[in-house]
């Protein structure tokens, strides 16, 4: 896309800490990271006129510095997680507590059960301190071992737990509505005056949340998603004119399904929320779908959740965090690739493969845990040094601190005019059969 001259909102990347750190850090082994230590990345801004523009953003980099702001023998933390499950939420989970216990000697670190529940009373969750002991394995298993929930609990309540507790810092792992709570935390927090860090831990598998290019899980749900569709591949193949359909998850951002893609070879089309497409007529999928099925016989269908919405019929209900309940998009595919091969007399059989909550409920593999271990770690000295109102991410090969407000700002959606995306429909070949996906 060529870059026009513009007035871009400069991104003001400045991290928030709580004051000085002035207590030496125990770590005799350590390289410790400068506050100025930064890293200089380019980004680039899609602009709503198909202009775009980039500017130089310097950020932080993450590590443990020479100094704690927080006096270890007197610091409790609390970990929650929200949202839906995602490989290697428990190895962060381990992370933590293994570093805030062996590195810093906290005092506590304590287990918030079913997300931001975990916090009002009325709902009787106990509350449960997490050491080395019963952490140890947990990174053996998918899910939390924390338990997860949906849906808003007063900011106030929460921050009056924090207060009961004595919490000093609170690491959130979450996607993009468990970092708007981490918001609305730290402004109550701040309006309060107290000193209490908040640190988030992005977590989706969809990798939506803004500025974070993988999200942890990721990797893991990908190659989960890959056995898949080897065998809806396998089903297509062993039929005449067969289909093999899978659907993945993707609410309003298809990197999974696209990267599956990419990574198995064998998908023909790919849907994603991002890009509409029809379904009758020239470049529709169905017309599509026969012109491949008259070439070679079978064809492999992807489908993000959230592809086609305006195609099939959404309530318009939303789940208990305001996120919309989708339209079965898949159900709807099938009934009109049946009509339609009925109609033309034309045999085929489809097979329809649904392993969503497979693909997020798995544990981690090797490179997500690894990963899953750095975010884990730089949460708890970013912490300790008093910084709050931030995540940990990773760009551009460093492990770094963003505000908060960045990652809320928007969700991250698969460019269809980028190189990653022609990519994905050159290695599909769609294009040859379906022009409406690409506009
Ligand atoms: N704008 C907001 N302000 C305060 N709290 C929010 C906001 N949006 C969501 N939350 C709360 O954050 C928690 C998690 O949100 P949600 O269920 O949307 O999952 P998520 O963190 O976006 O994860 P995922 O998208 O991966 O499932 C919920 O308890 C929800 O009520
Ligand atoms: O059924 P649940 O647990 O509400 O979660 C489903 C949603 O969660 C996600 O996995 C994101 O965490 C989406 O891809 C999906 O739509
Ligand atoms: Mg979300």
């Amino acid at each position: 896309m060529p870059t026009k001259k513009k007035d871009v909102k400069r991104i003001d990347t400045t991290i928030q800490t709580l004051g000085p750190a002035k207590i030496p850090s125990n770590m005799p082994y350590c390289r410790f990271m400068e506050d100025s230590a930064a890293t200089q990345v380019n980004f680039a801004e899609d602009l709503d006129d198909g202009a775009s523009a980039s500017q130089t953003l310097k950020l932080e980099l993450a590590g443990p510095r020479k100094n704690t702001y927080f006096d270890p023998s007197k610091t409790k933390c609390a970990i929650v997680t929200c949202g839906g499950l995602c490989p290697g939420i428990n190895d962060v989970i381990r992370a933590i507590v293994m570093e805030a216990h062996h590195n810093y000697n906290v005092a506590a670190t304590l287990g918030i059960r079913y997300g931001l529940q975990g916090f009002i009373p009325k709902y009787g969750h106990p509350i449960e301190e997490l050491t080395p002991r019963s952490v140890s394995d947990i990174h053996m298993f998918g899910g939390t071992i924390l338990g997860s929930s949906r849906g808003p609990q007063p900011a106030d309540e929460i921050v009056d737990a924090l207060e009961r507790m004595n919490i000093s810092v609170l690491f959130l792992i979450g996607g993009d509505g468990t970092m708007q709570a981490a918001a609305s935390l730290l402004k109550e927090i701040q309006d309060r005056n107290l000193k209490i860090s908040v640190i988030g831990i992005p977590k989706t598998i969809d990798n939506d949340i803004n500025f974070i290019y993988q999200s942890f899980g990721f990797d893991t749900a990908v190659e989960a998603s890959t056995i898949a569709i080897n065998c809806a591949h396998t089903e297509a193949t062993g039929a005449y004119n067969g289909i093999g359909m899978v659907k993945l998850m993707g609410r309003e951002s298809g990197f999974i399904a696209a990267q599956a893609s990419l990574a198995l070879k064998v998908v023909n089309f790919v849907l994603v929320p991002e890009a509409p497409f029809t379904l009758e007529g020239e470049g529709g999928l169905l017309e599509g779908l026969e012109r491949r099925l008259a070439d070679r016989g079978h064809a492999v269908i992807v489908v993000a959740e959230g592809a086609g919405q305006d195609i099939s019929k959404t309530s318009g209900e939303t789940d208990a965090s305001g996120n919309p309940i989708l339209g079965d998009i898949c159900t709807v595919l099938r009934r009109e690739i049946k009509a339609h091969f009925e109609r033309k007399g034309i045999e085929h059989t489809l097979k329809f493969i649904d392993p969503s909550y497979i693909i997020r409920s798995v544990p981690a593999n090797a490179n997500d845990r690894v990963y899953c271990g750095f975010l884990g770690q730089h949460a708890v000295h970013a912490a300790m040094s008093g910084k709050t109102g931030m995540v940990i991410s990773k760009m551009r090969g460093h492990f770094i601190h963003l505000p908060l407000h960045l990652v809320t700002g928007q969700r991250r959606r698969i460019n269809i005019g980028s190189d990653y995306w022609r990519s994905v429909l050159e290695s599909t070949g769609q294009f040859l059969y379906m022009s409406s996906c690409f506009g």
